[in-house]
């Protein structure tokens, strides 16, 4: 029985090839980064409000021009079809139909106009809220391509993802010898369309050489929201803000980049501060729970993203394992509400968190 988030990766691990798994579930070196994410949780406590509730709870969200049923999203994970057939597919249609926004990773396994009309066709009566995760490649011709095939596609965000200037190691993937896409499965979204070998896929470049004129260059190009993925130091938020990003997702790459950087959701407040609520902060990493959710929008996130948690529902169930964690997570963030009196979001408040003390967390 799937009762909770943690049943999909129980059923996810014994159904998956293990090496799958482990890309899956595994974080860079040590995983520390990996496990301070949940443990960042775990350590805070809730503080409810009595004789204040209400009884039906407002969960919807509007972020960049996108309704969402609640504030919980699909960060983008690559490769669905790694670990179920239909792949980015069954996800979109799962995300299309609870209403939450998805966001489709450049690392795709179905091309990002594919997925954006299998989500359309979930929902014939209504715009599902699709947006589209680059990482901004030195060829800035090809990248403005791909902006345009994922605006027209209709994504109507862009997340930059930009904690990965070389790729974080893995070591239970070097161990499994895990390098390389089975035969058949391609990035799809990295098809030369013009130019280069017709019908060729190129490799996603991770480049150290990106800066901060990238980013002005992107801001040049497109008139979409653009959000910055992997912003970790105060420093780099403010720097954002100068140069006219629209909005942070707070992410440590579910730990699998730079290890040993902080929790997400321990680095949250000092976030929040440095962006003035200027622009919305919106976390991922290691949320499992509701309770991790109503944390996150206590402390001040404007939503949180979910990584693995899809990616178990689509390993375990396909399209159906995918229904099942939204709405899994949507109900228990509901409850949390309820239990915290809570009648809508506007309600949480960073009052209600408290740090648990040491040891006893
Ligand atoms: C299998 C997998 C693939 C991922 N692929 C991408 C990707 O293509 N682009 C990206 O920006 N982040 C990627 N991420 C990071 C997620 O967007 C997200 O930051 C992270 O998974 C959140 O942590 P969680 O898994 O604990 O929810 C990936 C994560 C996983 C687990
Ligand atoms: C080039 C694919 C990158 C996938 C990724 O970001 C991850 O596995 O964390």
């Amino acid at each position: 029985m799937f009762l909770n988030v943690r049943d999909f990766e129980e059923v996810a691990r014994t159904r998956l090839d293990p090496v799958y798994y482990d890309y899956v579930a595994g974080g860079a070196r040590d995983e520390v980064t990996l496990r301070a994410n949940e443990e960042g949780f775990q350590r805070l406590s809730l503080l409810p409000r009595v004789l204040r509730g209400r009884e039906k709870r407002e969960l919807d969200v509007s972020l960049f021009g996108s309704r969402a049923s609640m504030p919980v999203l699909l960060s983008p994970t690559a490769f669905h079809r790694l670990v179920h057939p239909e792949g980015e597919l069954a996800t979109a249609r799962a995300a299309a139909a609870a209403g939450a926004i998805m966001i489709v990773s450049m690392a795709s396994t179905v091309a990002v106009e594919e997925v954006a009309a299998a989500a359309r066709a979930a929902v014939p009566d209504r715009a599902p809220a699709l947006w589209f995760q680059l990482y901004l490649q030195p060829d800035l011709e090809f990248t403005e391509a791909l902006v345009r095939r994922a605006t027209e596609a209709g994504c109507t965000a862009l997340v930059v993802t930009v904690d990965s200037p070389v790729l974080g190691l893995s070591e239970r993937n070097k161990r499994n010898g895990f390098t390389d896409l089975p035969e058949g499965l391609r990035c799809e979204n990295l098809r030369e369309l013009r130019g280069g070998e017709p019908g060729s896929v190129r490799q996603i470049v991770m480049s150290p050489e990106l800066s901060w004129e990238h980013v002005d260059w992107l801001r040049r190009h497109t008139s979409l929201p653009i959000l910055l993925k992997g912003v970790l130091h105060p420093e780099d938020a403010r720097l954002a803000l100068r140069h006219g990003v629209d909005g942070l997702l707070l992410s440590n790459h579910g730990g699998r980049q730079l290890d040993s950087v902080p929790s997400t959701v321990d680095l949250l407040p000092e976030m929040v501060d440095a962006v003035g609520g200027r622009i919305p902060v919106l976390l991922d990493g290691g949320v499992r729970r509701g309770t991790d959710v109503v944390k996150a929008l206590a402390l001040g996130a404007a939503a949180v993203g979910v990584g693995r948690p899809v990616v178990w529902g689509l390993a375990a169930d396909g399209e159906r394992g995918v229904r099942r964690v939204l709405e899994l997570l949507r109900e228990e963030l509901d409850h949390t509400l309820a239990l915290c009196g809570a009648g809508s979001l506007r309600d949480l408040t960073p009052d209600l968190v408290r740090r648990t003390p040491a040891g006893r967390g």
